[in-house]
């Protein structure tokens, strides 16, 4: 037995042995086939979930391209050919030749980044990076790139949008086809995927930074496509603050390298953004202010883009961030407090240089200074925007009619007196201080203004009586009472401004309202593309700055805030609304006080929803409106416009109500024509 029992052992551990290899065969067959299936089921599943995605089978990154060709392309870089000049370089129309490239289309655009130029280099880098992560055809590709740091030659090759860009052909061109409502609520579509897909589709998620029409290209068909990613960066979780949480160093930290990169920037006309608008001969809207970070890029980026460098999706989402916004910390800091490590203001040849400091302010702080008019350099936005206002209104003023004010120098003497004493005050009451101006001109304004201010008081009445009654619910839709939108985003901003009076918030707040960006920072201006010429000072509509545009961006980036995708979703509303008025957030037209109160793009439109009056503000312009699809597209940037970013929609959310397929929510109470009356009668209830 024993025997028995010891051979039995051997035999079935040689059965065993047998049986163990086609049972590990079968169990590794069985699971990498289950490994196989999933791994399809997800890329299926990606593609079938992400409809915005492009058509293209898979996304093959920049091609190097030889200097020289590009200038054979390019006619020697012929005036001719010349597409457009953005803020950091032109962009030229290229033929390349089916033998010289691997590219299937032979015509392309080639923007030739300003050599010298720190900024320019940045977005030089930026667009190639986040180039090989985006897929997708709501985007301008970038097909190419040639490089010479030694000699400080950067251009990008794009994929060529024949109808340029969306404000061209909305405010120079103004193309034909976009008189056509379906042509406009098609660029607008797209624009909302494109959005869709860089924050929910792309991983890691990509937020623009800088949506506005000049940077939204139109092709032949007038499809429209995102371009200009300068701006943009991957969304980096863990680098997300909590609202006014300063780091331990006391520097909030948006992943930035540059903190520790010891870097200059020079403004040269960093002293005009606050009082000028002409400089020489050259009209001087705030989209001609200028920025600039000298440093090498070696030092900045830690990046070697020299020739051999390869430009792949190598780079970790992180070193993207960080080199995607290295100027975040002394940008923030140095609008803030000061705290940068050296930043140098040159103003008339004067320069001067600021040592570190320590104390920081977050990015809310930032913007409660802006609206405030509080001191420092960020509270020069508002006098900046009134300085600029009054300038129009002269310009807008014929002499007959307007004279007295401004025929002699002794008025103006007198006028400029007043103005500086009553900038505090009430700009429109000092307006109708000013001496011989007509009655009948001056009351329409006067009164709708004072109507504004009256319903503003009034609200702020409520506001108060609500507030005591206890009203906490957070649901702006649910039947009880619920905190405006601006109510709660200025409540941290009325805590800060208690030594304010109460009823110092005068007109030009409201005016001002939703206005938001850096002008004092601006970068260089970007000339029209057709014209040539900067924009006439008709608007201030693009006004580029390293973080963004003013008027389109989000007030909470504006400040150095944290960035996130519901900036982009701001910047998408203002573009809505720009899309469908056909004018620009900020422009004065025609006659000076009828069209005046029209001014601001976002106040009026927010005027028009109270009114109940939405319609008035769709371009006229527009043939074979659908009335439906307006008033949605105007409802849904509203919503995009709430200035609590948490209360804006998601970009898919936005497409969803675009497109008919989710059900977009009635406006926030402070847009609506009458405040819900179930509202208030359950507070009677409650009392
Ligand atoms: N791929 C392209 N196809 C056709 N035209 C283009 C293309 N890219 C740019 N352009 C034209 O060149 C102009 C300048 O573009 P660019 O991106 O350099 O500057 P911008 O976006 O207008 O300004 P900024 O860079 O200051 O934001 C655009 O307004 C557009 O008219």
């Amino acid at each position: 037995m024993p025997s028995r029992h010891l051979l039995s052992p051997p035999q079935s551990h040689h059965h065993s042995l047998h049986l163990v290899p086609p049972l590990a065969g079968g169990i590794t067959a069985a699971f990498s086939c289950l490994l196989i299936f999933l791994l399809c089921f997800r890329r299926f599943s990606k593609k079938r979930t992400a409809p915005s995605a492009s058509d293209t089978d898979s996304k093959k990154p920049p091609h190097r391209l030889s200097y020289s060709l590009l200038r054979r392309a390019t006619s020697n870089f012929s005036p001719s050919l010349r597409l457009g000049q953005g803020g950091f370089g032109s962009v030229y129309r290229a033929d390349l030749k089916p033998n010289d490239t691997v590219f299937t289309n032979s015509n392309v655009a080639v923007k030739v980044m300003d050599s010298g130029s720190l900024q320019g280099e940045r977005e030089f880098q930026n667009e190639l990076l986040l180039s090989s992560k985006i897929d997708c055809k709501y985007v301008v590709s970038v097909m190419g790139f040639s490089s010479d740091p030694r000699k400080r030659r950067m251009l990008l090759v794009y994929e060529l949008m024949e109808n340029g860009s969306l404000q061209d052909c909305l405010f120079h061109k103004k193309s034909q086809e976009l008189r056509d409502w379906d042509k406009r609520f098609m660029v607008v579509m797209h624009i909302a995927k494109g959005l869709e897909y860089l924050h929910h589709y792309c991983d890691p998620p990509i937020i623009h930074g800088d949506i506005k029409p000049s940077n939204v290209l139109l092709d032949l068909g007038f499809n429209a496509k995102i371009g200009d990613f300068g701006l943009a960066r991957f969304k980096v979780e863990d680098n997300v603050i909590a609202e006014g949480e300063v780091k331990k160093d006391g520097v909030e930290d948006n992943g930035s390298v540059l903190e520790e990169t010891e870097s200059v920037i020079t403004t040269s006309v960093f002293e005009e953004v606050s009082n000028v608008n002409h400089v020489g001969d050259v009209e001087r809207s705030p989209e001609s202010v200028v920025v600039r970070i000298e440093a090498s890029p070696e030092t900045v980026f830690g990046v070697d883009l020299s020739p051999e460098t390869e430009v792949g999706p190598v780079v970790s989402p992180r070193t993207v961030a960080g080199m995607a916004s290295p100027s975040d910390g002394l940008e923030k800091t140095s609008v803030s407090e000061g705290n940068f490590d050296r930043y140098s203001v040159e103003s008339g040849g004067e320069r001067s240089v600021w040592k570190k400091k320590k104390k920081s302010v977050s990015g809310k702080d930032w913007w409660w200074k802006q609206d405030n008019g509080g001191d420092g350099e960020s509270g020069k936005v508002k006098d900046y925007v009134m300085e600029w206002m009054r300038n129009e209104i002269k310009k807008e003023r014929p002499k007959s009619e307007w004279g007295g004010a401004s025929s002699s120098s002794q008025s103006v003497k007198k006028t400029e007196k007043k103005k500086k004493k009553r900038r505090q005050l009430d700009w429109w009451v000092s307006l109708d201080d000013e001496k011989n101006v007509k009655k009948e001109r001056r009351r329409p304004a006067r009164e709708w203004w004072k109507e504004e201010y009256t319903e503003e008081l009034e609200r702020k009445k409520k506001k108060k009586k609500k507030q005591m009654k206890g009203s906490t619910s957070d649901d702006c839709y649910s039947e009880k009472r619920c905190p405006r939108d601006d109510e709660l985003y200025s409540e941290r901003r009325n805590k800060r401004s208690r030594s304010r009076s109460r009823g110092s918030r005068g007109s030009m707040d409201w005016w001002l309202d939703g206005l938001s960006g850096e002008l004092w920072k601006a970068r260089r201006n970007s000339y029209d593309s057709v014209s040539g010429e900067i924009p006439r000072s008709g608007g201030i509509s693009s006004t580029p700055s390293m973080r963004g545009t003013v008027c389109y961006i989000a007030p909470e980036y504006g400040g150095g805030g944290d960035i996130s995708e519901k900036c982009d979703v701001y910047s998408f509303g203002v573009l809505l609304l720009v899309v469908i008025a056909g004018r620009r957030p900020l422009q004065v037209t025609g006659s000076p006080m009828s069209e005046f109160q029209r001014a601001n793009l976002l106040s009026w439109s927010r005027h028009l929803a109270r009114a109940g009056k939405l319609l008035d503000l769709v371009d006229p312009n527009i043939q074979t409106l659908n009335v439906e699809q307006a008033l949605l597209c105007i409802t849904v940037a509203l919503l995009c416009l709430q200035k609590s970013p948490t209360r804006r929609p998601s970009m898919k959310e936005v497409v969803g109500m675009l497109s008919g397929d989710l059900i977009c929510p009635p406006l926030p109470v402070e847009y609506s024509p009458s405040p819900p009356s179930r509202a208030y009668r359950s507070h009677k209830k409650v009392r």
